[in-house]
């Protein structure tokens, strides 16, 4: 409605500038052309009102469809399994959830009104230049059509430019995103000139991709700029010869020239449009490839997870990341309910992946892992995580205060609950040294928290949940004697009475443990109770023990 009514008056205008400038030249008085005067100002101002007012509600359908779609496109990355999950670098992620749903939104909110309402002005004025006269219409009609056609070429050689420039763009921003936040790394680890030379790399293949995309644009733009000059060169001298012929008057030759300018507007912005479509198109495919990946996770995963203590059995499980080596192989063990496992093996032996197939972040290649008797692809997904709580050393943490960080924004909380749960994992001396308590600020990525207050936060956490099954990959990191302590007592409150699973860098944790458990290149090369393994002065522990303060990552 705000449309068609914002056309038909664009195309009203010209006609009562005619009117103003015909009876301006028959010398009528001043008070007549007022009236024409003002009319065209109120008649200006009412299609700019209508304008804005279709824009609006064209933005918002385009928000309301692409805010759906974003958050439609977040729940599914989080149902993604982790493997899925991790082919997408952070920067790629924000151009696909965001760069590209801008795109589709610009399309959504302005394409189906702008091309259907572009199209009738387009008509309308060459219906109306036909109204004044035949030869001006027809020639204009031709006009317009080599014109379309015309720009239409050049953006269809700019599209592979655009495409790339594109593509160059979201990798660039991967690149930036993962440097910066490896910005500590990078640093201390000396890497700075060479991420740097990286960098520079980076702008060196971005930079001439974009000119070249550009120069493409500013091509197009100038050519719709000669397109129009060329009409305007056109009409001004049809409407001139027309006039000294004597078939149309001095106001008619306005209408001329002004419908001549008008019809830029369309062809104008469906070109834009066009380019819009091309963008969106692309955007689409890149959606759909996301939406494509599916969970591999089995769909009939209904059964609650068992409620009270768990047995946990792996027979035979094995994991291949890729085709070529295996991260388990043929990994059998099992650990009794309210016990505690230890994992120990050297770097890249399979520790966390261990972890991570009994969470299901991965499924087996082969074997089964049940809980309770129960292979754990039976239970619900969502049941079974928060049943089972898992403390890692990549905690993360996110801006704003502690009591946010812990409870995830669930105001169920309570204040009352988070102390009751301090004072269950004795972490209350580290609490008690936190000047503003639960409102204590925590900065993005926990940049003001130290590694070991990191997991006292992340065991906090799962505490809350109050899960059947724990498991923890305990903090390498160097901590200071008290926080240390304080960790020490926390974990040893966290795994009594349940059972457990620790990945452990402590010989301290070791010796507390039920079982002991250790991994070579994906395979068990030493399983059994604790208080055995240590009676045998031919195992692999009583050596380790022996060695005393050895690092565990050495075995
Ligand atoms: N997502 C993955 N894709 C491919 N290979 C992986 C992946 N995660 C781990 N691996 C490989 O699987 C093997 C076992 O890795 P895992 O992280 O389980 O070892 P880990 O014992 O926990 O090591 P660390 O003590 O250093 O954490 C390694 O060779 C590792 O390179």
């Amino acid at each position: 409605m705000f449309l068609l009514s914002a056309i038909a008056l664009q195309l009203v205008n010209p006609f009562i500038m005619r009117r103003f400038i015909n009876q301006a030249l028959e010398g009528k008085a001043v008070s007549d052309l007022y009236v024409w005067a003002v009319l065209f100002m109120v008649v200006s101002l009412a299609t700019q009102g209508l304008l804005i007012a279709v824009q609006y509600f064209g933005e918002s359908v385009g928000w309301g469809a692409t805010n759906r779609l974003r958050i439609t496109l977040l729940r599914h990355f989080f149902s993604l399994d982790l493997a899925q999950r991790k082919k997408y670098s952070t920067g790629e992620l924000i151009e696909r959830i965001d760069g590209d749903l801008n795109a589709l939104q610009n399309f959504f909110s302005q394409f189906v009104i702008k091309l259907v309402g572009n199209a009738l002005l387009m008509i309308g004025i060459l219906v109306a230049l036909f109204m004044i006269d035949w030869r001006i219409g027809s020639g204009l009609t031709i006009f317009t059509i080599g014109a379309l056609f015309m720009i239409d070429r050049i953006r269809a050689s700019a599209i592979p430019y655009a495409n790339q420039a594109r593509q160059i763009n979201g990798q660039f921003y991967g690149f930036i995103t993962e440097r910066l936040q490896g910005a500590d790394e990078i640093r201390s680890n000396g890497a700075s000139r060479y991420t740097l030379k990286q960098f520079i790399q980076w702008i060196a293949k971005y930079y001439p991709a974009l000119k070249r995309a550009e120069i493409r644009n500013y091509s197009m733009w100038m050519t719709s700029i000669a397109v129009f000059t060329i009409g305007n060169i056109f009409s001004l001298s049809i409407g001139a010869y027309l006039y000294k012929s004597g078939a149309i008057s001095l106001g008619s030759v306005f209408l001329i020239v002004q419908f001549t300018e008008l019809m830029m507007v369309p062809i104008e912005q469906i070109r834009r449009e066009m380019e819009d479509l091309q963008k969106a198109d692309a955007s689409i495919l890149r959606i759909q490839e996301l939406l494509a990946h599916k969970s591999s996770q089995p769909s009939v995963s209904t059964k609650p997870f068992p409620e009270g203590p768990c047995d946990i059995v792996f027979k035979n499980v094995s994991l291949y990341y890729n085709e070529q080596t295996p991260a388990l192989r043929d990994v059998s063990f099992a650990v009794k309910r309210n016990t505690t496992l230890a994992i120990i093996g050297q770097s890249g032996s399979g520790k966390t992946t261990l972890t991570n197939v009994l969470l299901r972040f991965y499924l087996p290649t082969a074997g089964s892992i049940c809980i309770n008797e129960t292979n754990i692809e039976s239970f619900a997904l969502q049941d079974m995580r928060e049943k089972i709580g898992i403390v890692t050393q990549d905690v993360h943490l996110f801006a704003g205060t502690l009591r946010e960080n812990l409870t995830f924004y669930n105001s169920s909380i309570t204040d009352e609950d988070l102390i009751e749960t301090m004072t269950a994992l004795r972490v209350l001396p580290w609490f008690h040294g936190l000047t503003n308590g639960l409102d204590t600020t925590i900065e993005g990525l926990g940049r003001n928290v130290s590694a070991g207050e990191a997991q006292l936060i992340a065991m906090i956490r799962v505490f809350l949940k109050r899960p059947e099954i724990i498991v923890l990959d305990e903090a390498t990191a160097r901590m200071d004697p008290e926080t240390e302590h304080i960790v020490k007592q926390a974990i040893q409150a966290l795994v009594s009475e349940r059972t457990c699973l620790i990945i452990a860098h402590r010989l301290e944790t070791i010796q507390h443990a039920d079982a002991i458990l250790i991994l070579e290149s994906g395979k068990v090369v030493e399983y059994g109770a604790f208080q055995a393994l240590a009676a045998d002065c031919s195992s692999m522990l009583t050596d380790l023990l022996q060695k005393g303060g050895v690092s565990l990552e050495n075995v």
